[in-house]
């Protein structure tokens, strides 16, 4: 395929200063294209302006030859912006909106101004500039727009219920510019990007930031924008090399009957239905034509009744319902009363009730009245959340349902839109939601209950034309309401959205008359009542709801393509696999349902190989001798007392061990096998000289310390590395690193041998070309078998872990997201984090030390095991020892884990410097 360039196209990209900007403005550069970078020179949480990092930016492509001008303007200008494109280059084509800042904070400690000023930057400043570059777009029938969405948005995150808002907000407005840009070749859409960049490296550990590099997401952009590339209103998660897609995917869902039989105690009946996502009726909408809503009601009509199911009531609750003046808040307001809830009914409007113009809420309480229920009217604006919510505190003392439901519309195509449609449906829509939840939110926290229901819409979830602002507020409210459920959870908390389709005003001058009826508002109700019930778990879904139909909807991500990080990634290459991106049918697609999948299934691409690199690796390419004689610089390793302290705590050491937990005690000392801490400071990779392998298949095999001189209580520690030993043992290799560490004067303080097993990449030796070469001599005590004998031990010890001990452990230096992350340790084939080997090792060297080294430490001359089974924290480790007839400064010994009855070391031996003397003891 011939190189996909930008020769003559003008490509703006907003926050260019750094990370996915940058990387972004050199990758066009490099193609050709003339880069307007654009950047406020703003700190990481909006603060300070300085010129020069769009200016090092510029002077970067200026240098290689490349085309460029920088721009400083707030994204909020974003006519300015454009302007500057077409004074320095006469045109506009590409805009990247990829400006942003964070302000995390948990929902509760959340401000108005951490709300705006991350929609100001995310949201309306990418609308300020594509509103400004649409006519011209349209005039010159071509442009590609591409929005910065976030894995945030898409599941939510603790702590950024603005991020996740503003977030989706993109990509509902992407999804719209998709249908406005059709006709005039204009493609836009989405990206979430999984990236080091200033703001990531915050929340994400460095030893993960290697394989995101913002190199790796440029390719990507510059596919999804090139002229030839027709794509439009997708998103796509991209991080690690792996790019994938989504879609939407629905239940079948349930239709129910339309008549008084509908309740929410008929939904909770058929609950496990809508929510089945196993079944093959499971379908996948692409818009909203996709819902077969007149078919629905024709099976409701040949319906007889629902299942009643026990009724549900909200007797003592009290709900708050916006917008209730009529339609679908007036509905939900008339059913919580009419099952014993008290409601306050806000909204701000008037109806005209025998030629006089009354408030509309007070018309809807005096028939709740009417009926025997209890209500009261608001009329603040749901911008004034605090009113609305003081209504219920302070007439009924608390808030249990909140449900968000006003609404307002402002259609235009987007050309003609004004920037008050844009920001009245904003304002109305998404800010209003977040103001009344952020009211409610306190009282609910306190209470440990409640339920929000947030409206979506089907626009919000497909986009349409004619409704980019109604659609971009109404996908913001689904980021923020995945948000809620995940911080509510925790105090009971629930929120959830709906798409409602009710009739209304114009669909009643369109359809007869017994389709209205079946398209009242009341049919959505139900759901609503169900969700907002105590007994209800459900949280974090969304729901397609009308014609007497309710279905789950949710997304779904592609396999995707995994490129190889060992060599650039190109937008050919990505158009080459662009089919297999797309693809959800290779049996590989699915439904992720946190970012901590997201980015773990992500991050496992790390470590792939493309079929040409597979195809050389056929040849053989584990080359031993180079790998035996690759030696390491020594490195250093800086110790202090405080790192030894927390090394025997992670062994499972506690406060009544003085000596190894205290710097003031007379006796306070290195426990002996810190000596295996060393390594993981050091940068010997083994990688670069075995097959490509996930590293969650890497376990620790087997582990061997030699102690020639007591390790100091603190300073450094000279280190080299190297391998000593690889082999093929066909299901997996092991791969032995020695590590010598000396003292400053060149004295061996200690040697340590830790063997790899890794699994799924056995079968070098086997391929052509492959020679055999002998490792480097290898410590003899590391190679003796030291099976324990038949007979009983001469001392058993055991001790409980802790559940935290991998938590505790890892900050010792392994930090391995296989003892800590469940999505990770999932990767690796295990249900749940497992316990570091050397962690166990510890522990084990602890015992035999109390049982056979007169709980003397400075006698322990060298430890070798074998893991030969896997501990979970928390699980308790017995361990046997038996005196060695051959040499009375020996033992061998095990390790048990009792509850499951699995020997998780084997073959285990430790020497002293003095004969042995065995102590029978039992717990420590
Ligand atoms: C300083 C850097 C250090 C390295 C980084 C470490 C990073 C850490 O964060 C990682 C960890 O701590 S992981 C946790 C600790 N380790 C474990 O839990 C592994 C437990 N062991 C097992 O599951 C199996 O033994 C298992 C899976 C390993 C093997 O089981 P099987 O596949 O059933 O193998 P089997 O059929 O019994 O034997 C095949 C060949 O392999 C040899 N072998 C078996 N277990 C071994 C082991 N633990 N270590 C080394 N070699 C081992 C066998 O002898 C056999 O070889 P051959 O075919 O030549 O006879």
């Amino acid at each position: 395929m011939s190189e996909l360039r930008f020769d003559n196209r003008v490509v703006v990209v907003t926050g260019a200063g750094g990370g996915l900007g940058k990387a972004y403005s050199l990758f066009f550069a490099s193609r050709g294209a003339k880069v307007v970078v654009n950047d406020l020179g703003a700190g990481l949480k909006g603060e300070g302006v300085s010129a020069s990092a769009a200016d090092l930016v510029v002077e970067e492509i200026k240098k290689a030859g490349g085309s460029a001008v920088a721009d400083y303007n707030n994204v909020l200008e974003g006519h300015k912006i454009v302007e500057t494109a077409i004074k320095a280059f006469g045109r506009i084509d590409v805009i990247i909106c990829n400006a942003g800042i964070l302000r995390d904070k948990s929902f509760k400690s959340m401000t108005d101004k951490d709300w705006d000023d991350v929609f100001n930057v995310h949201l309306h400043g990418s609308y300020a500039i594509v509103k400004a570059a649409w006519p011209l777009l349209r005039k010159q029938k071509f442009g590609r727009i591409i929005m910065t969405s976030s894995a945030a948005g898409i599941y939510g995150n603790f702590g950024q219920a603005n991020y996740s808002a503003a977030k989706q907000a993109v990509v509902g407005f992407s999804n719209s510019l998709a249908y406005e840009g059709a006709k005039y070749n204009i493609t836009s859409n989405a990206i979430a990007p999984l990236a080091a960049s200033r703001m990531t490296a915050t929340v994400m550990p460095q030893e993960l930031l290697e394989a995101l590099k913002p190199e790796f997401i440029a390719p990507l952009v510059a596919f999804l924008t090139h002229e030839e590339t027709k794509q439009s209103g997708g998103l796509y998660e991209i991080g690690a090399g792996k790019i994938t897609a989504h879609r939407w995917q629905a239940t079948e869902g349930v239709v129910f009957k339309a008549d008084e039989s509908f309740t929410p105690a008929a939904v909770k009946a058929k609950f496990a239905e809508i929510d089945n996502f196993d079944s093959p009726a499971v379908y996948y909408p692409t818009s909203m034509k996709d819902n077969d809503w007149l078919g629905k009601l024709e099976v409701a009509k040949a319906l007889t009744t629902n299942s009643k199911g026990e009724e549900l009531r909200y007797d003592g609750q009290v709900a708050v319902v916006t917008g209730a003046g009529n339609g679908l808040g007036r509905a939900y307001a008339k059913m919580f009363a009419k099952f014993g809830a008290k409601v306050v009914v806000n909204d701000l409007g008037y109806v005209t009730v025998d030629g006089q113009k009354v408030r509309a809420a007070d018309v809807v309480v005096a028939d709740i009245k009417k009926a025997g229920g209890e209500a009261v009217a608001n009329y603040d604006s749901v911008e004034d959340g605090e009113k609305v919510v003081a209504t219920a505190i302070d007439n009924y003392g608390r808030i249990d349902i909140l449900i968000n439901n006003a609404g307002i519309l402002r259609d235009k195509a987007f050309v003609n839109a004004t920037p008050q449609d844009w920001d009245l449906v904003y304002r109305v829509h998404l800010r209003g939601t977040y103001k009344c939840s952020k009211a409610a939110w306190p009282h609910m926290l306190k209470q440990k209950s409640g339920s929000i229901i947030n409206t979506n819409s089907s626009v919000g979830i497909f986009g349409n034309f004619g409704q980019t602002n109604y659609a971009a507020a109404k996908a913001g409210i689904q980021g923020f309401t995945n948000t809620l459920a995940i911080e509510g959870a925790k105090y009971g908390i629930r929120a959830n959205a709906i798409a409602p389709n009710a009739g209304t005003a114009m669909t009643a001058t369109i359809m007869p008359a017994e389709i209205v009826e079946m398209l009242k508002p009341e049919f959505v109700a139900p759901l609503v009542g169900y969700l907002a019930h105590s007994s209800t778990e459900a949280t974090g879904k969304l729901f397609q709801v009308g014609s007497c139909w309710i279905s789950e909807i949710r997304r779904q991500r592609s396999g995707g393509v995994g490129f190889p990080l060992s060599k650039p990634i190109t937008p050919e290459a990505i158009a080459s696999k662009w089919q297999k991106v797309i693809d959800f049918d290779d049996g590989n697609a699915h439904h992720v349902a946190n970012t901590r999948q997201s980015s773990a299934e992500l991050l496992a691409n790390a470590s792939s190989t493309d079929e040409a690199e597979e195809a050389e690796k056929e040849e053989g390419t584990v080359d031993l001798a180079a790998a035996y004689k690759a030696v390491g610089q020594p490195e250093n390793f800086d110790f202090t007392k405080r790192d030894v302290i927390l090394y025997a705590l992670g062994i499972g050491a506690s406060r009544h061990d003085l000596p190894l937990v205290y710097e003031h005690s007379d006796k306070f000392q290195t426990f002996p096998t810190y000596a295996v801490i060393p390594a993981f400071f050091t940068r010997l990779d083994i990688t670069e000289h075995l097959p490509s392998f996930n590293p969650m298949m890497l376990l620790h095999g087997e582990q061997y310390i030699e102690i020639k001189s007591p390790l100091p209580t603190e300073g450094r520690m000279v280190c080299t590395s190297q391998l000593v030993d690889i082999q093929d043992k066909g299901k997996g290799v092991t791969c032995t690193a020695r590590l010598t560490m000396k003292d400053t004067k060149g004295n061996v303080l200690a040697i340590s041998e830790s063997t790899s097993f890794i699994r799924g990449i056995g079968g070098f030796s086997k391929k052509p070309g492959f020679k055999s070469v002998k490792g480097p001599e290898r410590s003899t005590a590391a190679l003796a078998q030291n099976a324990s004998p038949k007979r009983a031990p001469d001392a058993v010890f055991s001790q409980k872990t802790s559940e935290d001990q991998a938590a505790i452990y890892r900050l010792s230096g392994d930090y391995n997201p296989l003892h800590i992350d469940a999505e990770m340790s999932k990767l690796g084939g295990f249900k749940t984090p497992i316990l570091h080997g050397l962690c166990t090792f510890g522990h084990a060297a602890r015992h035999v030390v109390k049982m056979a080294g007169g709980n003397d430490a400075a006698t322990l001359k060298s430890v070798k095991a074998r893991f030969s089974a896997p501990v979970i924290p928390g699980e308790t480790l017995e361990t046997s020892i038996w005196a060695d007839k051959e040499n009375p400064k020996k033992v061998l010994f095990q390790v048990r884990v009792v509850e499951r009855d699995v020997v998780a070391i084997s073959n285990a031996a430790a020497e002293f410097s003095v004969p042995v003397a065995i102590a029978k003891l039992s717990k420590l």
